[in-house]
């Protein structure tokens, strides 16, 4: 289970409770996958009742052999009898066959109906998963689960579980009319299906577990495809020359696929064989007996059969082949499917660490004034060794625990309107500062406050829409630059943009482009420079227009020009409301209202640029290194 996002007592009391549960889940899992499909219960209704009656009109014509050959041939020789049996065979298959139409349609539309409800739930749920999840857990694992897993069932939502049923029924049916045609040959006929069910219980259980196997791997190898074959790692892949080493893993791991999907498509297949072979050779068995009654005039364990009952008999008996070697493969393929529910459920069950309260604040953008401090706020990020393997809780190592306290009691005051600059060495805690704001992360003690309200009281709507985040890294996506200008607001007419993307320096360059604002950028905006896609960002934050303005300043050194341009940019975005920059530029530092000085997860010193100078402590030491020495703009 990826409990990654789990705090350390919550995490240790999970492994606790996994292991009390043991099998007890199957019981568990089934009534959760039972319970999925309530939203269709008329429809499954439905379905059950086109089971029944394809399975009772299944029924008819087997009977019908007996009523043809013994009742209108034999005994009374009348051919308008005859004439009316084979009209009832003729037309019971067209019927059965139109309602298996529609039984079949149903099934699929439930299925497909119940996957959908599963993808979403999956992506909604794991869309409210704190960034601490999503640190931990590669983005293919994730992947995996909603596409690879949800695949996974569907098979078994659309045709297993339908098919049990009507296998059940036609089974339960068949046996029942064979029993009242002859109770003797019903059970030579039966006997060793006990043993069959028993191997089958056995083998299902091995399956089960090549299951859980396969699914692992195939979401090993998908997050291996999905970091290695994007942008970033295709140049850190191929300026490191690793293409080799990945290939290596890559064909390791896949060939280790092949071979559990072979595995799991042959667990049984001898299994299978003996029972196809039992089934082929019980008609013999049964013609054995008969003509013994018949020859011999036996009367031992019941009448000798007349002929119609031997060939309805075995006509029923070939009929449960077909069903019973269905029932027993189904069983084996449940327990897989099992072991793929029980992946979907374990990340629908990873608890929200951060959500609204129940009455948690909606504040007006409009009337928010600004105001943001940090009261004694302490933070650990806890993590844990082993985040990455999929389910550490099934394979029943607990994982060692990390912890990392970033944040000590972090205390300070931004007023509104101003802008504070955060500096400080590489892992002083810069980030995780800015991180609490938004509740990203919440704090372990003390609080965060935006105009005297904390933050964990407002809800989590108010304060994405009173915060702008403009980050180091630049996301775009591959959308046109309209499209991804238009995710900061949805409704922002064309002078808007315009307006945003002249403010934050872009305009003309875009203008410049093929397609202006349709160019299309690619994946994480590649087809841009670093300096263009950071503009285009502060453009996107530009038209949000948040009261609370975050920003991370990017550390890469740009050339004069661009820098200007960005300086031009950021200037606008500042004015009139709250920043906390993450500073690395010197011209953001000496317009800095407030600098707040960190090192080791601590406020080191704060106040303007000119006192902090004139204490000579860590500041001017940093700026004397980073700024003076080196005349370069970069931190
Ligand atoms: N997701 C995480 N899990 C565990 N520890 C983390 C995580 N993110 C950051 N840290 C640790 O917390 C500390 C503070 O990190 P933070 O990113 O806030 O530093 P920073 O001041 O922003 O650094 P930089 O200037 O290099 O970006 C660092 O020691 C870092 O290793």
């Amino acid at each position: 289970m990826s409990i990654h996002g789990m705090h350390g007592g919550r995490m240790r009391a999970y492994y606790e409770e996994q292991k009390a549960r043991g099998h007890k889940t199957d019981a568990h899992t089934v009534r959760r996958v039972i319970a999925s499909f309530r939203p269709y219960k008329m429809q499954v209704l439905l379905v059950l009742g086109a089971i029944l009656t394809t399975t009772l009109l299944g029924l008819i014509n087997p009977l019908m052999i007996q009523r043809i050959l013994d009742d209108a041939i034999f005994a009374r020789r009348d051919m308008h009898l005859l004439f009316i049996y084979v009209a009832i065979m003729v037309v019971t298959p067209i019927v059965s066959g139109i309602v298996g139409v529609g039984q079949s349609y149903l099934n699929n539309t439930i299925g497909q109906n119940v996957m959908r409800d599963f993808r979403n739930r999956l992506y909604s749920h794991l869309q409210r998963m704190s960034l601490r999840f999503f640190t931990s857990t590669r983005t293919g694992e994730i992947q995996s689960r909603l596409s690879n897993d949800v695949g996974g069932v569907q098979n078994v939502v659309t045709n297993t579980a339908p098919s049990i049923i009507s296998n059940l029924s036609t089974t339960i049916s068949t046996v029942i009319a064979m029993f009242i045609v002859s109770p003797l040959l019903t059970f030579v006929s039966l006997g060793l299906l006990p043993l069959f069910l028993w191997i089958t219980y056995k083998v299902g259980n091995i399956r089960r577990e090549t299951s859980k196997e396969t699914q692992k791997s195939m979401a090993e190898l998908t997050a291996m495809m999905q970091e290695t074959l994007s942008v970033s790692g295709i140049l850190l892949m191929k300026t490191f020359g690793r293409q080799e080493y990945a290939r290596e893993r890559f064909e390791n791991e896949n060939q280790h696929l092949a071979k559990l999907e072979i595995r799991q498509q042959m667990i049984g297949r001898w299994f299978f064989m003996f029972i196809g072979i039992f089934f082929s050779i019980t008609p013999a068995i049964v013609y054995l007996i008969a003509g013994w009654q018949i020859i011999q005039h036996v009367n031992f364990l019941g009448q000798p059969l007349s002929l119609g009952a031997i060939v309805t008999f075995t006509t029923l008996q070939s009929r449960l082949f077909f069903p019973i070697g269905q029932l027993l493969n189904i069983q084996v393929e449940i327990q897989g499917a099992l072991a793929l529910f029980e992946r979907i459920f374990e990340y629908l069950d990873l608890p929200i660490e951060i959500k609204d309260k129940p009455e948690a604040l909606e504040l007006k953008p409009e009337e928010v004034k600004g105001d943001v401090r940090f009261q004694n706020v302490t933070f650990t990020y806890k993590g844990q060794s082993n985040a990455e393997t999929s389910d550490p809780g099934l394979n029943g190592n607990a994982p060692r625990e990390l912890h990392h306290t970033a944040l000590h009691s972090v205390s300070f005051t931004i007023k509104p309107g101003q802008l504070a600059a955060l500096v400080g060495p590489s892992g002083a805690g810069k980030t995780t500062t800015t991180y609490l704001l938004p509740r990203l992360y919440d704090v372990d003690s003390g609080s965060v406050q935006i105009d005297g309200h904390d933050v964990r009281d407002i809800s989590l709507n108010s304060l994405s829409e009173l915060i702008g985040m403009v980050t180091q890294e630049t996301y775009l996506f591959h959308a046109s630059i309209r499209e991804n200008l238009l995710y900061a607001k949805q409704d922002a007419t064309e002078e808007e943009i315009i307006a945003a993307t002249k403010a934050a320096a872009i305009h003309d360059r875009i203008m410049e482009l093929e397609n202006g604002y349709d160019t299309v950028v690619g994946e994480r905006g590649y087809k841009l420079s670093g300096g263009e896609k950071q503009r285009i960002a502060i453009a996107r934050v530009i038209l949000k227009n948040p009261r609370i303005l975050i920003l991370d300043e990017a550390t890469s050194a740009l050339d004069t020009h661009s820098e200007r341009l960005i300086q031009a940019a950021l200037d606008p975005l500042m004015k009139g409301r709250t920043t906390i920059a993450i500073a690395h530029r010197l011209s953001t530092i000496l317009a800095a209202d407030l600098i707040l000085v960190m090192d080791k997860g601590r406020i080191v010193e704060q106040g303007t640029h000119q006192e902090l100078l004139a204490k000579g402590g860590l500041y001017a030491h940093l700026y004397n290194e980073q700024f003076v020495h080196t005349h370069g703009i970069t931190a």
